[in-house]
């Protein structure tokens, strides 16, 4: 069957997520944010969708790259696709990211499940129908009642916990906020939290990505003390011997790399070096949802988890078909936000939490976007 179209739509909705300095999110007033959907069609009239931000899959990237390799072939050639995109990416000037080939391998994904009226995670090989999510926390903040003290942070994971969640992630405090980085006010956050939620739920912190070693070690220890689940990113993850340095002096699972570069290569490189306990992998940061699996697949063969990286379809469609994760993140959460509120562009999200904290695997054929085209079409700007 062989891809004919592969177009983009960028359209607008309205959202209260704003973006700081740093590029983190926090709450904001209401404004209209661009999206992009790349969908991709075949002879047979059949189509995948995928939603990422516009910029990644700008006409340059489709142009140049993506139409090249994908039209004409045959789309169920997901992996001689990637790997084809993938050898693009050197002689691209850095311009075709691995964001960008997720997207286009995430509607490859949509394609194959619409096209056989199978949610995608069923296709790969499903293990579970539902997962425990973990309450993921935006970055700290200045807004009074947000997330501007330690005492907010536990009085928000009261209300998680209310709402359901097993498990709480700390995004703390990060420069711009004045006091921003402070090794002392992460733990003293992450004290709160363990004192307003008792010892049953599960707490892991991802704070400030740049501390030294020793600051480092200093959180971990503090983090042992609370029985935090695991310390995730708090040095820069192109340091492995940083972290395997960390690993080795600390009893608290360290977990990456997140950010870090080069797909499934890195991620063996970190296993071989000892530098962390929980490895972690997002469908966005390593190329796609093949990729993923190649990194979770890696972990099962060396006795280790993989937590998955961020929410979301894609995300959700690979937690469902891998034994070694215990849970998927949802987030970025935020007292003044609602989380299960619907964007505008699709029905209804493709996460929802029962009271009792589990997301349950969409069973919708491909990814699982309950999309509303009838919006899309109407908001679209290009
Ligand atoms: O932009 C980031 O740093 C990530 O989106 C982050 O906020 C969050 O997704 C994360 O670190 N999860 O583990
Ligand atoms: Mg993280």
């Amino acid at each position: 069957m062989k891809i004919t179209q592969v177009n983009v739509e960028v359209f607008t909705y309205p959202t209260r997520r704003s973006v700081d300095a740093a590029g983190h999110a926090h709450p904001g007033e209401e404004s209209l944010a661009k999206m992009a959907m790349l969908r991709i069609a075949t002879e047979d009239g059949v189509e995948g969708y995928a939603f990422g931000a516009p910029e990644l899959i700008r006409p340059h990237i489709i142009d140049s790259f993506v139409r090249k390799v994908l039209i004409g072939q045959n789309v169920m050639d997901r992996e001689k696709i990637w790997q084809d995109l993938a050898h693009w990416q050197r002689g691209s000037a850095s311009q075709l990211t691995d964001r960008a080939l997720a997207l286009v391998e995430q509607a490859l994904w949509d394609w194959a499940g619409r096209k056989f009226k199978q949610p995608v995670h069923k296709l790969i090989g499903g293990y579970r129908d539902k997962v425990l999510a973990y309450g993921s926390t935006m970055c700290g903040d200045d807004l009074p009642g947000g997330l501007s003290t330690p005492e907010e942070y536990g009085r928000f994971a009261e209300q998680l916990v209310a709402r359901g969640y097993k498990a709480i992630k700390l995004h703390t405090w990060m420069p711009p906020i004045s006091f921003a980085p402070d090794p002392k006010m992460d733990v003293r956050a992450c004290a709160a939290v363990r004192e307003a939620v008792g010892p049953d739920i599960a707490l892991m912190l991802d704070g400030y990505h740049w501390y030294s070693r020793t600051d480092a070690l200093y959180i971990g220890r503090e983090l042992e003390k609370l029985n935090f689940a695991w310390f995730e990113e708090p040095m820069m993850e192109e340091s492995a011997e940083s972290y395997a340095w960390l690993a080795a002096n600390l009893d608290i699972p360290v977990l990456g790399p997140e950010s870090l570069g080069g797909k499934y290569m890195s991620r063996a490189s970190w296993v071989g070096q000892g530098a962390c306990d929980i490895l972690r992998a997002g469908v966005a940061g390593v190329g796609g949802i093949a990729p993923c699996l190649k990194v979770a697949h890696l972990a099962e063969s060396y006795g280790m988890h993989c937590e998955i990286h961020g929410n979301g379809a894609a995300n959700l469609a690979v937690v469902g078909a891998i034994k070694n994760c215990d849970w998927y993140e949802r987030g970025l959460l935020h007292p003044f936000l609602n989380y299960d509120d619907v964007p505008a562009y699709l029905n209804s999200i493709v996460d929802p939490m029962d009271s009792d904290g589990y997301v349950h695997l969409p069973d919708r054929p491909g990814l699982g976007e309950d999309i509303n085209f009838a919006y899309i079409e109407t908001n679209t700007v290009n």
